[in-house]
């Protein structure tokens, strides 16, 4: 599912109008019935005394003024109520709101009864808010300042049309506060929009239902958008079966170089994520302070004792006897290696073909010398959270958060390299800038381990796909499902730690 801007939407919709010949009438006529049936489902819907339509002066109104007729159809109790006076709402709005008024149903003017508009705000039982939608430029005028916080002061069930009110659908603004309906669910049309997945702005959304409205897929093939959603059934589509005669040399050699006095966890759960994850023969290169309890700890894997990490030379080199004494299909590096040495991904693998997973402190290391990445053997993934995003960009972190979907795609083209970008909204970005959107996860991820396992995923997974972006983004997608599974189950985002996750793996797709 494509996940588009405000503008993008607003291009697909003319060409829908003026190419295919399909009328912005017909488009909001079934909108509104996608929402008015989207509605009927919800308890609040069914058991509510009062319902209250709010209608702003755009489309994101007229769409209001359809719903508000079909509940007046189905005998519901609605207030509809215009923002703005009734001569102010324009074009296709107009129309619908003429079609609203022809067929006898009554509506009030905030502006005439503004004080009976704040006394009945408390006694409905649901809001149906289309005040404002992807039209919004700037921050939010006046009245709809005062009457966005009143919908959020209310005890209603607050349903947004297409995006809660007052939060713009594309991430390119300035910082400035936002003030937006808080949705309890937001009903989308056609396409999620890109502020649902990128915060302050996602927690306004609550949660996010697409309605298809009947806009036809060519008009968002002539837009040649490149960002899209990756849900279940692109995971179920792509995710590799095996045969029933297979082996365990079918499914890759897998190297994981890290580790350290210190942090001796690390490339252990990484270990662990890897042969989880149905890699074929895993190894671990690691310190020997830390070879014996990865030996203990993930019994199924090969450990080779690298130079203790402080000794860099001999480090470096331990690390090159094991990649020329061993054949490996794909290397992870990273975890817990610690960040006092230094060390050069490419002179260790020069010449070698399959991919290489750069996370934690390798990416640190890369920072330096993230020229040598346009000139890498191999396809290079890196994984950075945002803090080491902002090392490889040299940018703050507030840089890289304000607008995380730019500053990947420019630097995972740049680079030549697939950029996972972490967050709760992790974002996949091939090398050609096409980015995919991760939905699963939730707070019980933003641990330490959470991303070592990541990683051994996205190793084992790199040498099952024969894409290695379906590899990324089915990995992170397991990855965010395994912790929703746990957390649905009763276990509590506090109390889960990546161990359990690890565990939990297998029974990803029970
Ligand atoms: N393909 C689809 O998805 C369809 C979507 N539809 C719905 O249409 C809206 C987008 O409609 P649009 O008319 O472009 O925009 P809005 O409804 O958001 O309203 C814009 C008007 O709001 C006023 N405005 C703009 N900025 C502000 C602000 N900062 N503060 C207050 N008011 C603002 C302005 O009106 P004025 O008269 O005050 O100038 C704008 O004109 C989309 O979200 C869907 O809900 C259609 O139904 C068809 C298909
Ligand atoms: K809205």
């Amino acid at each position: 599912m494509k996940v588009v801007t405000g503008e993008e939407m607003h291009q697909i919709d003319r060409y829908t109008m003026e190419s295919i010949g399909l009328q912005e009438e017909l488009l909001m006529e079934n909108a509104g019935q996608a929402l008015f049936l989207a509605l009927e489902k919800e308890k609040s819907v069914q058991e509510a005394n009062r319902i209250a339509v709010f209608i702003g002066a755009g489309n994101n109104g007229g769409d209001g003024f359809v719903v508000g007729r079909l509940l007046n159809e189905k005998g519901y109790l609605v207030d509809v109520w215009t923002i703005p006076p009734i001569d102010r709402i324009r074009g296709t709005a107009k129309t619908h709101a003429n079609i609203y008024q022809r067929c006898g149903y009554k509506f009030r003017e905030y502006q005439e009864e503004y004080e009976t508009f704040y006394r009945n705000i408390n006694h409905y039982d649901v809001i149906v808010d289309g005040l404002l939608g992807t039209g919004i430029r700037g921050e939010v005028r006046k009245p709809y300042d005062e009457v966005i916080a009143a919908v959020n002061e209310s005890k209603a069930k607050v349903f947004s049309i297409d995006v809660p009110s007052g939060i713009p659908s594309s991430t390119e603004n300035e910082q400035r506060e936002v003030l937006g309906v808080k949705a309890d669910k937001t009903f989308t049309l056609q396409a999620p929009k890109l502020t649902a997945f990128h915060f302050p702005y996602a927690s306004f959304y609550g949660e996010q239902i697409t309605l298809d409205i009947g806009i036809p897929a060519a008009a968002f093939q002539k837009m040649n958008i490149h960002r899209e959603l990756w849900d279940e059934t692109r995971v179920r589509n792509s995710l590799p079966k095996r045969s029933d005669h297979a082996h365990k040399g079918d499914f890759g050699r897998a190297l994981i170089i890290g580790g350290s006095r210190t942090m001796p966890g690390a490339p252990i759960l990484t270990t662990r994520a890897c042969l989880r994850a149905g890699a074929g023969l895993t190894t671990l290169a690691t310190p020997l302070s830390v070879a014996t309890a990865a030996a203990s700890q993930a019994p199924e894997a090969m450990v080779h004792p690298l130079a203790n990490e402080h000794e860099q030379e001999e480090w470096m080199s331990s690390v090159v006897s094991v990649l020329e004494s061993n054949r490996f299909d794909g290397i992870a590096i990273g975890p817990g290696i610690g960040r006092d040495q230094r060390f050069s991904i490419f002179d260790m693998f020069s010449g070698f073909q399959g991919p290489v997973i750069m996370d934690a402190d390798a990416i640190h290391n890369v920072a330096y010398e993230k020229e040598r990445l346009k000139e890498a053997s191999f396809p290079v993934v890196l994984t950075p959270h945002p803090g080491e995003m902002a090392v490889l960009t040299g940018e703050t972190v507030e840089n890289v958060e304000q607008d995380r979907f730019h500053v990947a795609k420019a630097f995972a083209m740049d680079f030549g390299v697939y950029l996972v970008l972490k967050g709760r909204y992790t974002i996949v970005t091939a090398p050609d800038g096409k980015q995919w959107i991760n939905p699963t996860g939730n707070p019980s991820l933003a641990k330490g381990g959470s991303g070592d396992i990541l990683t051994g995923a996205i190793l084992a997974f790199c040498l099952q796909h024969e894409s290695i972006q379906e590899a990324l983004c089915n990995a992170v997608y397991i990855h965010g499902y395994v912790a929703d599974q746990l957390v649905e189950c009763g276990a509590s985002p506090m109390g889960l730690v990546a161990s359990d996750l690890i565990n939990e793996w297998p029974y990803a797709f029970r």
